[in-house]
């Protein structure tokens, strides 16, 4: 990294306020932040802290109330020419093709029809959806559609990419490749822009994917810290030093420094402090039915059966089979290659178990997969009492998650965690108590 090169977006003490029915509503205070020609920037923050109203600020959507942003010297005074935009919700138009919606960011720039065109083919082809320049979204995956979104940003050749959490609406699994294919394509050139600023809550996204990580603070959004990333690409999520970072920078978002990590812990890698934890890690929102009713179609369809054959016999869309295939491999019952879903051996012995055995196997198995799960058992097993309240947890999965997805991963856990007996859930109380407190036993009965 040179400290000559050159400055693409600088935002200096940007304030940002909103009328509210209140008065007035300061979502951004003071925020200065460079973005230098050929690195990537993380935006990381809670729910809430500014993040999406910075991005619209830099792309000039929306002005400042106080203080400016400027694209190469020139601040701005409407849209943001030297950037696009791919959104978390794909935003494309469901009448026009995937062609069609690549080239509107052209058309409005004013070029030429059949340059147009043999542009728009380059970036589809570029992205990875060759042969379906003539499909509508619908016929398309979610991560083919977000695909088309960054194809539709890329064509325009920005200098500046803008992501708002580009990959939150897609499975976990599909994030991941998606995820890794842009890596691999800022690595060796095949993108026109490889200056970029992504908007996400996902701290080992940021860490994975950023030259330069910066945090925001909430009510009102500033600056918190900002950290490098000097890890080589393609980055590993299990090097030390990749942890290390998560945990710093886990430590910046909740205010306490991160606590080293234990070398080895029982319990399937659960280790002591923070992010370290690993409630970060989404838990798909499936429920255990779901997930076993999965497990034994393909249990009797002989073990292995294509993707969209399930998803028809269970009339789901595929889109709504993907969570509890998510789930089902994250517990390792079973593997997707290729668009068959295959049982593992755990899978059968799952399949076949009776009720008791089935639950055993499971409570080991969210043990050792489900962080969430285990951090409550955890937690449980530390208190004195075999009792506690929710709302420490809720509050600490709202870093991750918005609201309402806080609430449904505590959910997926206490259903999971209710299921396997590890604990049970008083929704009165709002109490998780460990199997052996004196009123589990009336919540079974309940
Ligand atoms: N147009 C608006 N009018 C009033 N309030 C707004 C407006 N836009 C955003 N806000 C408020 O500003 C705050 C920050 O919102 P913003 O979407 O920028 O946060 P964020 O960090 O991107 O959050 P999330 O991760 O949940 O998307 C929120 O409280 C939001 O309600």
């Amino acid at each position: 990294m040179t400290t000559t090169t050159a400055t693409l977006i600088d935002v200096r003490d940007v304030t940002k306020s909103f009328a509210t029915d209140g008065g007035e509503k300061t979502v951004l205070s003071g925020v200065s932040l460079s973005i230098r020609q050929g690195e990537i920037v993380a935006l990381l923050g809670r729910s809430g802290s500014g993040k999406s109203t910075l991005l619209r600020c830099i792309a000039g959507l929306i002005a400042p109330t106080s203080g400016s942003v400027s694209f190469k010297g020139d601040v701005l005074n409407g849209a943001n020419p030297g950037t696009a935009l791919v959104f978390q919700s794909f935003a494309l138009l469901p009448w026009l093709t995937v062609l069609e919606n690549v080239e509107l960011g052209l058309e409005a720039k004013g070029v030429r029809a059949e340059v147009r065109r043999e542009r728009a083919l380059r970036a589809i082809d570029q992205i990875g959806l060759d042969g379906f320049e003539s499909a509508y979204p619908k016929e398309l995956s979610g991560g083919m559609r977000q695909r088309v979104g960054f194809a539709r940003a890329l064509v325009v050749e920005p200098d500046v990419l803008l992501m708002d959490e580009p990959f939150s609406a897609l499975d976990v699994l599909t994030s991941e490749n998606l995820r890794g294919e842009l890596v691999r394509m800022w690595g060796d050139g095949t993108l026109p822009t490889r200056t970029a600023l992504i908007v996400t809550h996902n701290i080992e996204e940021a860490i994975q994917l950023a030259d330069r990580v910066v945090v925001l603070d909430s009510n009102p959004g500033r600056i918190k810290a900002e950290l490098a990333v000097g890890l080589p690409q393609p980055r590993d999520r299990r090097s030390p030093e990749f942890e290390a970072l998560v945990d710093e920078v886990y430590g910046i978002l909740t205010g306490q420094p991160a606590e080293p990590r234990a070398t080895a812990v029982e319990g399937g890698g659960a280790r002591p402090g923070g992010v370290a934890d690993g409630i970060d890690l989404p838990l798909p929102a499936v429920s255990t039915g779901e997930l076993g009713g999965l497990v034994e179609l393909l249990a009797e369809r002989g073990g292995q059966d294509g993707l969209a054959e399930i998803a028809d016999e269970l009339r789901y869309e595929i889109d709504d089979l993907l969570p509890i295939v998510d789930a089902a491999q994250l517990l390792k019952l079973a593997r997707p290659q290729g668009t068959e879903l295959r049982i593992t051996e755990q899978g059968r012995r799952y399949a076949a178990a009776d009720q008791l055995r089935a639950k055993e196997q499971f409570a080991t198995l969210a043990m050792e997969a489900a962080p969430l799960v285990r951090r409550i058992v955890r937690d449980l097993r530390h208190t004195g009492t075999g009792a506690i309240g929710t709302d420490e947890i809720l509050a600490e999965l709202r870093i991750f998650y918005g609201t309402d997805d806080a609430q449904r991963q505590l959910d997926t856990a206490i259903d999971w965690g209710r299921y396997g007996e590890l604990f049970e859930f008083d929704a009165d109380s709002g109490r998780l108590l460990l199997p052996t407190h004196p009123d589990a036993e009336q919540q079974r009965i309940a």
